[in-house]
């Protein structure tokens, strides 16, 4: 139906911006500690302390492999890092504070490209 066609390309229009957000946190220069899954042998209390590892290599493969059902199922998971990030490290340490950096800028581009109504 037309409706159905009109939804379809919402949700293109929403992956495209998911993944250009992506590109743009990759970019940042505090990416650093989100590029790949922190290494459990350099930090071997991760695995016990954060249930769900996420990083930005894994939300990319999510995008490419269509398994976001929406634009709010990534940004769950783009949160989840930033929480996991917070709860592993001193907010005053180099990784809390990327990851605090990262965060603002990520809910600034989530912000631009989706406007709160
Ligand atoms: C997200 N995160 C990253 C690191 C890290 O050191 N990553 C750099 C790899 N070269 C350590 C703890 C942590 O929570």
């Amino acid at each position: 139906s037309k409706k159905e066609r009109a939804n379809k390309k919402k949700e293109q229009r929403d992956l495209q911006a998911c993944k250009s957000i992506v590109q743009e946190l990759e970019g940042h220069e505090d990416a650093w500690p989100f590029l790949l899954p922190v290494n459990t042998r350099q930090f071997p209390t991760y695995k016990k302390i954060i249930k769900k590892p996420m990083d930005l290599s894994v939300i990319k493969k999510k995008l490419e492999d269509n398994l976001y059902k929406s634009r709010e199922d990534y940004c769950e998971d783009l949160r989840l890092m930033f929480n996991n990030c917070e709860t592993f490290n001193e907010d005053d340490s180099p990784v809390g504070k990327a990851g605090h950096n990262l965060r603002s800028f990520f809910e600034t581009k989530w912000n631009e490209h989706f406007p709160p109504t």
